[in-house]
């Protein structure tokens, strides 16, 4: 199993995607081998070709030829198999990446409607990128094998001649990447901030030009060019250094066995052989992995990072409770730490099925105790617990908060209320007034929405079910009946109440005033809220009347 979390390293998530699947790893190497049949052939059918035809052995150079034709078939049988084989290996690596990048970004998104887009993009060239990295060290190391494996067929004694500078430009190349990594990083933010100023400038071109603020903006936009043109320098650097580095560990090998393999006693065909190996195989390969780790694998290592910082820290394990039993004791909560509480010192207790109507101004934090109580925040100071577990721990099945604009994804009413029985999902519409909607309808006036996603929490079997003005689109009659719907399906039922109807409806009733909270039933409050009394009384003159 691989998972990504905020604290994965790239290294250890890279290399479990190939630990978690032995058998497809063992397949690619397996097929990687045959595809790199050439890479062995190609020195000794030269090597040898050569040297039968010079010795007028024309029936023995034509079968070496011949051979290193059929490697070359050998090859594109293999090569199709190991992009098969490959796809097993980085789909899963893709997949989990997708996951968990998308399910952060939709945590995160609702102040970032481009979070989960922008993740998509990014898992797919984190994707192209691993298959690229794969893909150039899996040549290399094939290509090199083949070629040690040639060389000693041929004449051992050459790979004196070849290896020791072909390692030691390689050995010179994987040092130069971590700050080649770092370089490109930086150009690569050096090149994000060069694109944001051009989007805020051109913005605010005409206010720009409105206010004779030319200079200033030029000042502004060009600061980020001078920045990213010196990013751009930093990285030319050791992208050059290393292309030196690469050439000379390439073609010195060319050199010294064309200086020094004759006098080793090599004939023209090894010499030959040789330099096919050194040219046509390894030359191209360390180039390619020069490329592969050099802009695929930076490109993978910072696209991951950068997915990985994404993400939101990870979500507490939840758990079941015995019954929903809610207790508040010393909830504060403010939006900021400079912010005025909310929510301040509450103590407040919801016995199992209890029907609680929250009333209130405007503003004054009924959704932010609704979103406490739901776990949703989590208080700056005291508990909210549901059942003895912390709010934000509870088993999502155990409660349900339906806002006032809840969701209702694209499809038919059916597909909404989730894979329950045709029977009960009429069952439930009908009870919460909505028996006019059809189970396969699908477009819907707001008010059926709102009833859709309320009919799918009258089904979700939650025991503590909140209404966040969820019925305030709907007429009082139509909130009446969801409410009365809900409080006989019993489980606890806590409604932030849109009209004073709610209050009357319900056993208790909250009254947040300021930061002060009154409890107690509607006659109660009457007498001990001036508030109450007051929302009460603008509703209906007669509820003011205490009996
Ligand atoms: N995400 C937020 N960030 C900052 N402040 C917020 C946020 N959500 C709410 N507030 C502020 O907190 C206070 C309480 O808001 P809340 O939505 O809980 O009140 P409310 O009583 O439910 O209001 P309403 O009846 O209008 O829905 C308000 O001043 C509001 O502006």
């Amino acid at each position: 199993m691989i998972t990504f979390g905020p604290h994965t390293r790239i290294g250890v998530f890279l290399w479990r995607a190939f630990h978690a699947r032995p058998g497809q790893v063992r397949r690619f190497v397996l097929w990687s081998l045959v595809e790199a049949a050439p890479a062995f052939v190609i020195g000794l059918a030269v090597a040898r070709a050569v040297d039968a035809f010079t010795t007028h052995q024309a029936v023995a150079g034509l079968s070496w030829t011949f051979l290193l034709g059929l490697s070359w078939i050998f090859a594109a049988v293999g090569g199709r198999q190991v992009v098969v084989t490959l796809a097993t290996i980085v789909e899963p690596v893709r997949e989990e990446l997708l996951t968990t990048t998308i399910r952060g970004a939709l945590e995160a998104g609702r102040d970032d409607p481009a979070a989960v887009t922008r993740a998509n993009l990014q898992v797919e060239v984190a994707r192209d990128a691993f298959t690229g990295v794969i893909g150039s060290v899996k040549a290399f190391l094939f290509a090199l094998l083949g070629a040690v494996a040639g060389v000693v067929a041929l004449m051992p004694e050459l790979l004196l001649l070849v290896l020791p500078p072909l390692l030691l430009g390689l050995g010179a190349f994987l040092f130069s990447l971590p700050e080649l990594a770092r370089r490109q990083h930086a150009y690569l933010l050096a090149d994000e901030a060069t694109a944001e100023s051009l989007v805020t400038v051109t913005a605010a071109l005409g206010d720009i030009a409105a206010s004779g603020d030319e200079d200033h903006a030029a000042r502004y936009a060009g600061a980020r060019f001078d920045r990213q043109r010196r990013a751009a320098g930093r990285l030319a650097t050791v992208t050059t250094l290393r292309t030196v580095v690469l050439g000379a560990g390439a073609w010195a090998p060319i050199l010294l066995v064309l200086a020094y393999a004759p006098r080793l006693g090599a004939t023209p065909g090894v010499v030959l052989g040789t330099l096919a190996y050194v040219m046509q195989s390894l030359t191209p390969a360390l180039f390619n992995l020069a490329s592969g780790l050099g802009e695929s694998g930076v490109r993978l290592w910072v696209t991951l990072a950068r997915l990985r910082a994404a993400l939101p820290p990870p979500r507490e394990e939840t758990r079941r409770a015995e019954g929903v039993h809610t207790e508040l004791k010393g909830v504060t909560f403010a939006y900021g730490p400079r912010a005025l509480p909310v929510v301040d010192r509450l103590d407040l207790v919801i016995p199992e099925g209890e029907h609680l109507a929250v009333v209130g101004p405007s503003g004054i934090g009924k959704s932010t105790l609704a979103a406490l109580i739901a776990g949703l925040v989590v208080p700056d100071q005291g508990r909210v617990t549901v059942g003895g577990v912390p709010a934000a721990r509870l088993d999502r099945g155990q409660r349900v908060l339906i806002p006032q604009e809840a969701y209702v994804f694209r499809g038919t009413v059916a597909e909404n209320l989730g894979d329950h029985d045709p029977r009960r999902m009429r069952q439930a519409l009908d009870a919460i007034g909505a028996a006019h909607v059809k189970l396969q309808a699908t477009e819907l006036g707001p008010a059926d929405r709102q009833l859709v996603a309320l009919a799918r929490a009258y089904l979700a079997d939650a025991p503590l079910v909140i209404l966040d003005e969820a019925t305030s689109c709907l007429d009082p009659a139509a909130e009446a009946r969801v409410e009365q719907a809900f409080a006989e399906r019993g489980g606890t039922l806590v409604v932030v109440a849109h009209r004073i109807s709610s209050a009357l409806r319900a056993r208790k009733v909250l009254v947040m005033d300021g930061t002060r909270v009154v409890a107690g039933t509607h006659q109660e409050l009457l007498a001990a809220s001036p508030l109450y009394a007051d929302l009460a009384g603008h509703w209906d003159p007669r509820l003011r009347q205490v009996s």
